[in-house]
């Protein structure tokens, strides 16, 4: 029998089938893209090619608008407030999410933190079940976060996050010490409070130590799992998600 949703016993039910989209925000360093990796994981998607990949990953760090000439002068003084919402492009990521929301593929360019830049580099993200987008103001602006599915918010305590940014800026980043704490007492912590934190509200689930909490990833996992492929009858269930066909029961 078909169910109320269609019946998706043909694997190209998925082309045709709207991706189920995840927000994940939470402050920088709180752990959101090692959420996202975990998430893939368990769903068996991490190592598979990008054209069969059924569960894929964006950044809102994709979405940073170009910077004029003065506002890149003081991006590389470390005066420039990356944290605040007018420095995304929040119609751009409106634009693409609508995209894969109607299965479409789109072209993702990616961040270059040392230039402060999009660089020329882009990945395509082909149609697929599940979309991750993590970022720290995804749920900022109301359009993009009504998109979402399922909104996660990592909720990572301050002092972890400081501790592993400065490393992260120092060494990924080529910044210096001085330039990592300024840019965070100036920029990065009151724009958190300002901006993200009251974004904290609108989370499905709020995940305490982010990635380090399997508990709240394995429910995520599995309650993603049963959303996307408990309707697909003869949907094969892998990486620990049940381990048999699901017949189709009715
Ligand atoms: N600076 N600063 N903070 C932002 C923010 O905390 C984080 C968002 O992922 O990336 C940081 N960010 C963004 C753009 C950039 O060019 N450099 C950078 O460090």
């Amino acid at each position: 029998m078909t169910d109320k949703t269609g019946d998706y016993s043909d694997t190209n039910g998925l082309e045709s089938k709207t991706p189920f989209l995840i927000g994940v925000a939470g402050g920088t360093a709180s752990g959101k893209s090692t959420v996202c990796q975990r998430i893939m994981e368990k769903l068996g998607q991490q190592h598979k090619d990008h054209a069969e990949r059924r569960v894929v990953c964006i950044s809102q760090d994709s979405f940073y608008r170009s910077l004029n000439p003065a506002e890149r002068l003081r991006a590389e003084r470390g005066q420039f407030n990356f944290d605040h919402p007018d420095a995304f492009d929040d119609k751009k990521l409106l634009a693409v999410l609508k995209d894969i929301l109607a299965g479409k593929k789109v072209d993702i360019q990616e961040y270059d933190y040392v230039n402060n830049s999009n660089s020329s580099l882009t990945h395509t993200i082909y149609p697929a079940d599940v979309v991750l987008i993590e970022g720290i103001l995804v749920f900022y602006f109301p359009e993009v976060r009504d998109l979402f599915h399922m909104k996660l918010f990592v909720d990572t305590d301050s002092d972890t996050r400081l501790a592993r940014r400065v490393p992260r800026d120092i060494m990924e980043r080529g910044r210096d010490l001085e330039q990592v704490l300024n840019q965070y007492m100036n920029f990065v912590k009151p724009a958190f409070e300002e901006f993200c934190l009251p974004t904290k509200k609108f989370a499905d689930v709020i995940i305490p130590r982010g990635a380090d909490n399997l508990v709240a990833i394995d429910l995520i996992v599995h309650h993603t799992w049963d959303i996307m492929y408990k309707k697909r009858p003869g949907a094969r269930l892998v990486n620990g998600c049940g381990g048999e066909d699901e017949a189709t029961n009715g």
